[in-house]
């Protein structure tokens, strides 16, 4: 497919440090009250804690405690890095909001948002990919080439970890989060068996010729450049894939354990079983599925202006294992980045890797706090870069991308501006007063609809309301963002980054 849509679900962590002087020492608020609060805001918005909001993104609150963000539709890997950046913000906000809350009924204390996939307890929670792929892709050969890239993808695109020790193994440091929390190759379910691949078939568009592929697996990513190598090369491979070009056999015997065992090995030398016979390590398969994509693209020529950036990243940061020279890397992976860090910190502070204060360092790392989460406090240093303009990301919280998302975005404020409710869904806009004049949107791509056009028409004169962008009317409160309205105030102080 030469234009693709992306969309990436991010779950997050939470947890509530109360301040120590106060009568409930010890124990913050239990997640899912905790939960409650944060969400508190986006009940009161749109009546439900499950809403689309007008940038054209999804926040969910499901019967756990980990609240969810998912992007808008994008047809751009930079739309979707923004968009998703986005997403933290929010969260940031709702914490910020609830933080307040809890002051007030009594309960002072710090709430984080984490934008990470495992907590101090070992609960997992996911980064969700999803592409939009044509129905035509032949599902064997998709899965046959797909799984072994998605299970060495970690290598590039990891968002790191400190393991501590247990009775097997000592504290040591891993590419990636999610890894050892997988359990399955290919399968229908998501929570349960915990899938690479879920193939549950819900295409959000056109059934008859296209799917949405929903990849499990993925970490979730802090820094931009680590995003766009992650989206961007596995984008490319589906190409590959898509046009039914060969690429070779890399398909693992057992794709679980291959998983784990790489995670763990960092020198990326790790040899796992290939199903056709013999063994290869994650850099030899991630090198071979590389120099494939490279020939693709050389014959086929670029599909957009960031593919060079990707093909040279992904070269770099494999030939940063190879040779475990990680200054190669460390200001644009995620895992390369956090290691540096948490190698300077055990060396300065004399810490042995298992220390908690750098299980601490670790978990800090996805704080989506903009002054106190240590990424940001990285990317602020020049120690990671950074791909996005604040401009690009204050716009993704109002403006969605120009896909799908910009009719839905429509939509939404629009009826807000007349009063009038409505209910919506990836493809479904449904006025609640006129709810036989639901209009569904198969085409994703689509930026506008002459029915919903009609529909909207049919609230009121929005002469006035067309001439302003969406920046202007959030500015006027026309179409107010969620973080717009409910954000009262920052934080007093800016809180001390921890460790460091
Ligand atoms: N046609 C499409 N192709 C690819 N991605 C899509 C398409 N339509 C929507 N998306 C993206 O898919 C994601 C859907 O997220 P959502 O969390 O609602 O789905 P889900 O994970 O299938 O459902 P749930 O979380 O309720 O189990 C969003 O990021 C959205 O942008
Ligand atoms: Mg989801």
């Amino acid at each position: 497919m030469d234009a693709r849509i992306y969309g990436v679900e991010t779950e997050f962590g939470l947890i509530h440090r109360p301040a120590a002087d106060q009568q409930h020492p010890g124990r913050g608020l239990p997640p899912d009250e905790l939960a409650r609060y944060l969400f508190r805001p986006v009940v009161e918005f749109g009546r439900s804690s499950n809403i689309f909001i007008p940038n054209g993104s999804r926040l969910y609150l499901d019967v756990g405690s980990h609240p969810e963000y998912a992007t808008a539709e994008c047809a751009d890997l930079i739309d979707l890095i923004a968009s998703d950046r986005a997403g933290e913000r929010i969260m940031h906000h709702l914490a910020t909001a609830a933080e307040h809350r809890i002051a007030t009924d009594g309960f002072t204390g710090q709430v984080y948002v984490l934008k990470n996939n495992v907590d101090s307890a070992g609960n997992s929670y996911g980064s969700h990919e999803n592409y939009l792929i044509p129905r035509t892709t032949h599902f064997r050969r998709l899965s046959g080439i797909l799984l072994p890239f998605l299970i060495t993808r970690q290598i590039i695109a990891g968002a790191g970890r400190v393991v501590p020790a247990d009775e097997e193994t000592q504290a040591h440091f891993a590419f990636s989060q999610r890894a050892d929390h997988m359990w399955e190759g290919i399968s229908s379910a998501t929570t349960r068996s915990r899938p690479i691949i879920n193939t549950r078939d819900e295409p959000h568009a056109d059934a008859a010729t296209h799917r949405r592929l929903h990849v499990i697996v993925g970490d979730s990513n802090m820094s931009s450049t680590t995003s766009l190598l992650r989206y961007g090369s596995t984008d490319l491979v589906l190409r590959m894939i898509e046009a039914g070009v060969p690429v070779g056999d890399f398909e693992l015997e057992n794709p679980i354990a291959a998983i784990r065992q790489i995670s763990h090995d960092l020198t990326g030398q790790a040899r796992v079983r290939i199903r056709g016979g013999g063994e290869m390590t994650a850099v030899q398969i991630q090198r071979g599925l590389l120099e494939r994509v490279q020939r693709f693209v050389a014959a086929q020529g670029a599909h957009h202006e960031r593919v060079e950036q990707i093909l040279e990243l992904w070269d770099r940061t494999l030939t940063a294992v190879e040779t475990e020279d990680h200054s190669l890397i460390d200001t644009e992976i995620d895992w390369a980045i956090k290691k540096r860090l948490v190698d300077e910190v055990a060396a300065q502070r004399g810490l042995s890797l298992g220390h908690h204060r750098l299980l601490q360092l670790d978990m800090a790392y996805h704080d989506v706090h903009p002054e106190r989460g240590l990424f940001h406090l990285l990317r602020r240093r020049g120690r990671a870069q950074e791909i996005l303009t604040e401009q690009q990301v204050q716009d993704a919280l109002t403006v969605p991308p120009p896909t799908r998302a910009a009719v839905r975005g429509e939509f939404l404020s629009t009826a807000r501006v007349f009063g009038a409710e409505t209910t919506v869904d990836w493809v479904h806009h449904k006025l609640i007063e006129r709810p036989l004049e639901a209009v569904m949107v198969k085409d994703p791509f689509a930026d506008r609809d002459e029915r919903i056009e009609a529909l909207l028409d049919k609230l009121g004169d929005r002469t006035a309301l067309r001439e302003l962008d969406y920046q202007e009317r959030s500015r006027r409160g026309v179409s107010p963002a969620l973080t717009d309205k409910y954000v009262t105030a920052d934080p007093d102080q800016l809180p001390e980054p921890p460790v460091i």
